[in-house]
């Protein structure tokens, strides 16, 4: 029996980083190229047919989503954000039911500059890999610890910048999940975290400087530029 690739595409964050103004929208809702950016991610997402649904994961109070989404099959909404982006996750696993094999693929909703190949490719990888894997892109950059002045330098050899899509089997990732929160691990900032704080190593699947997550003021514009508009 083939085991389902269901997506969770987080999108419960309010973009404060990316904000210049007081009660601006989220930055999943912004437009690039005249389109929300989550629909955006979420279309894309949707080309991989392999991927049965795709669950957005919203805030109580969000006002936005259910129209930006209008139209789409194989999406569902679900209002359960969290505190964190780890919460978010976390909640959403706790609300859907699959098998313990079933694949899941969590996707940021602010990095629609993934490319198709790029997704097709990592999940033809992760699918025959035992824990499950990560998009990363190699640190190019010269790496220093310091605050005000430099400390010291560190060898960039095997470092990497993660990305999303991160994909697990659901099993593990509930297992992972509830066992990282409920030991109140710090610096949480992915699923791959809780992944390796109970043991196991994701494979590292190189990513493209394209899946850049839209984090600054600047990068509406910087993804506009590449998407070619
Ligand atoms: N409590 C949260 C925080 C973040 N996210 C989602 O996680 C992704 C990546 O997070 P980030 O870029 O940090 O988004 P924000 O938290 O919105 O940004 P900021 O920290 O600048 O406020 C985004 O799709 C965001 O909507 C989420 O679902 N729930
Ligand atoms: C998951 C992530 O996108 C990988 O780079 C990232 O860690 C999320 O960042 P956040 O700013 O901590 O939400």
């Amino acid at each position: 029996m083939n085991n389902s690739i269901v997506a969770i595409v987080p999108a419960s964050g309010i973009g404060h980083r990316a904000s210049n103004e007081q009660n601006d929208i989220p930055k999943q809702y912004k437009k690039i190229a005249g389109i929300p950016i989550l629909r955006h991610t979420v279309t894309k997402l949707l080309l991989d047919s392999r991927i049965s649904h795709v669950n957005v994961i919203i805030k109580q109070d969000d006002c936005f989503a259910e129209q930006i989404l209008d139209n789409l099959n194989k999406v569902n909404i679900i209002k359960c954000g969290g505190k964190r982006r780890i919460d978010t996750v976390y909640n959403a696993i706790n609300l859907i039911n699959l098998n313990k094999n079933d694949w899941i693929i969590i996707h940021d909703a602010v990095r629609p500059g993934f490319s198709i190949n790029c997704l097709t490719k990592f999940i033809d990888q992760c699918l025959y890999d035992k824990v499950g894997g990560i998009l990363a892109i190699p640190v190019i950059d010269t790496i220093k610890k310091g605050s005000i002045r430099v400390h010291h330098t560190i060898n960039r050899d095997d470092l990497w910048l993660i990305q999303t899509p991160q994909m697990f089997r659901f099993g593990l990732l509930k297992k992972a999940l509830s066992i990282a929160i409920q030991n109140n691990l710090p610096d949480i900032t992915d699923e791959a975290s809780a992944i390796e704080y109970i043991g196991h190593n994701p494979l590292i699947i190189k990513g493209s400087i394209s899946n850049f997550k839209i984090t600054w003021p600047e990068d509406f514009a910087l993804m506009e530029k590449l998407y070619g508009f």
